[in-house]
């Protein structure tokens, strides 16, 4: 039996449509396809088959499906946008002729009809998780679909969403496109699964129902129903029976943020009319199409390791190029900032030749690939310069940045590589020690970029990935915040004269309320993800630059993450 969270438990996940639910956790019911007495499955050794039951299954099959497509498309027809095209596609699917003909091919090794469903839909579910990516992430719809299916030839209600009498979060394995299709948001204050990916169908329909909602929420089984959770969906968090006062009143504060954002359109500027630069996280060209096509002033974060996650061999320059002027050429008239390739850790790349480590996160990751093999980095760089001279104009110069820079050496080394190439060079503040020596690295750069995530991890010496070190790794430290006010500190008065821009693109700048502290403590640019954009834009309208500064003040003089947090959230009213 799994062991129940306890209260205060923090459960990490990712947040993938920003906002705070809090309120009663409840399970999307979801029987097991094979619960109940179990059909017989194909025997090992077929004997003679029994063409009339194949048949009968068959048309059982049929009927079957036939009805669960025909409810999806009964609800097509109510639901608009994206919900209404996924109804449709999952009736397609449904109705699909290699799934009916998987399953006859089951029924005829002798297996009963439910199990012959079962057997055909997980044969797909393989094939699927092979091809991995979006098609993988279509596994949930296919034994959702099977388990409508084995349901009705059952004779058993739908499964799915359960009853709301109250509103509460809803929480599941992973939720299938029947269920997040027809979710009413006065019901469903959020989501989160365990399972599913960031272009999962469940991320794509909350998003458009405004639904704060996390995916990959490993643990969250240990959650049992009814119990009060707070989900962070910005933060990437969800409590377990947190105190009630603070947490009734952060979601009540959120609820309000969100209305607002609802209706922020950019540019991004403060009360007073100071213009912020206010740009998206991208991780490929669709995501940097997406962002063009919204309130982003640019790109402050291309994870470009993230393009090529699932890759065998290092691609190619032209592919390459093509990648980099795709995602340039988004923004051609604006400022966009690649991140060399940020293998290791938590993101191994196959073809950086890593081996084995048993502390990943200080081992060899972001820049220090270069021990390994200088190549990698320089046709990288090769390939972004070409891409930039593809796109022209803006971008005949682009941006870029190294991640895990931790010696002077090693930020000379980079620039002198970026110049040399026609590009602007610049470097992640995450490791500590740029931090505590920054002038020594500012001659040699044109710009900054401080990655919290990680900079918090390296600070407060907490692994990001541990749940169990979640307050530890709250960007609020104020340990942290202070190591931001000294390096945007010394980049305003740089010792050659120049003002060096300094950004924030960790997961920091996606929380309004320590978006307004960080321009409080002179940062020049936020950079969030794009669903993430309206939410700080619209908090950040609503506050002067003279206010972002004694938020700064107060999160700088606070004792705890907490401490800080609370204590700007009381003064942002
Ligand atoms: C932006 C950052 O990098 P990563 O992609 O590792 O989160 C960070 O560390 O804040």
């Amino acid at each position: 039996m799994t062991q129940q969270s306890k209260a205060g438990a923090v459960i990490r996940g990712t947040g993938v449509v920003a906002g705070l639910a809090h309120g009663p956790a409840r399970w999307v019911v979801r029987p097991d396809a094979l619960d109940g007495p179990a059909p017989a499955a194909a025997p090992d050794t077929p004997g003679a088959v029994d063409q009339e039951a194949v048949e009968r299954g068959r048309e059982r099959f049929a009927a079957a499906a036939a009805t669960v497509a025909d409810r999806l498309d009964q609800r097509a027809a109510l639901a608009t946008g994206v919900s209404a095209e996924v109804l449709t596609a999952n009736a397609v699917l449904a109705r699909d002729r290699g799934w009916a003909k998987e399953v006859t091919k089951e029924l005829k090794k002798g297996a009963a009809v439910e199990a012959a469903a079962v057997a055909a839909t997980e044969s797909f579910a393989a094939k699927f998780a092979k091809i991995g990516g979006r098609q993988a992430e279509r596994i949930t719809d296919l034994r959702d679909l099977c388990a409508r299916v084995v349901a009705e030839l059952r004779g058993l209600p739908e499964p799915g969403i359960p009853a709301f009498d109250e509103p509460g979060i809803l929480l599941a394995d992973d939720l299938a496109p029947a269920d997040t299709a027809g979710l009413d948001p006065a019901l469903v204050l959020g989501i989160v699964c365990e399972q599913g990916g960031p272009t999962s169908h469940t991320a794509i329909i909350a998003r458009q129902l405004g639904i704060p909602c996390m995916v990959a929420a490993g643990g969250l089984s240990a959650v049992a129903d009814g119990t009060r959770v707070l989900v962070d969906a910005a933060a990437g968090t969800v409590t377990v029976e947190p105190e009630e006062g603070p947490a009734a009143a952060a979601a009540e504060a959120d609820r309000r943020s969100r209305a607002a954002a609802a209706t922020w359109t950019g540019p991004a500027a403060l009360a007073d009319g100071h213009a912020v630069s206010l740009l998206a996280n991208v991780q490929d060209g669709d995501g940097a199409e997406a962002a063009a096509a919204g309130p982003a002033a640019g790109i402050g974060l291309f994870r470009t390791e993230l393009a090529f996650l699932d890759r065998a061999d290092e691609p190619t320059h032209d592919e390459q190029v093509a990648l980099y002027a795709r995602v340039l050429g988004a923004f051609s008239d604006a400022r966009v900032v690649t991140r060399t390739l940020d293998a290791g850790s938590d993101k191994p790349l196959a073809f950086a030749g890593m081996t084995e480590e048993d502390n990943p996160a200080l081992g060899v990751r972001g820049i220090r690939v270069d021990l390994l093999d200088r190549g990698l980095l320089d046709r990288q760089l090769d390939a972004l310069a070409a891409a930039g001279r593809q796109v022209g104009g803006a971008q005949s110069s682009p941006w870029v940045m190294a991640p895990m820079v931790a010696t002077v050496h090693e930020a000379r080394d980079f620039a002198d590589r970026c110049r040399g190439r026609g590009l602007t060079p610049g470097i992640m503040v995450e490791v500590p020690s740029v931090a505590v020596a920054v002038d020594r690295f500012l001659p040699h750069v044109d710009f900054l970029s401080v990655g919290t995530n990680d900079l918090t991890q390296y600070v407060m010496a907490a692994d990001r990935m541990s749940p169990d070190l979640a307050a530890l790794t709250d960007p609020w430290q104020p340990a942290v915040l202070r190591l931001i006010r000294t390096v945007a500190d010394a980049a305003g008065r740089s010792p050659d004269g120049r003002s060096i821009p300094v950004g924030v693109c960790g997961e920091a700048a996606a929380d309004p309320d320590l978006a307004c502290v960080l321009l409080g403590l002179g940062v020049t640019s936020l950079s969030v993800a794009t669903a993430a954009l309206p939410h700080v834009g619209a908090a950040l309208a609503g506050v002067t630059l003279q206010q972002c500064r004694e938020f700064a003040r107060i999160a700088l003089d606070s004792d705890t993450a907490r401490d800080a947090r609370d204590a700007v959230r009381a003064a942002r009213g």
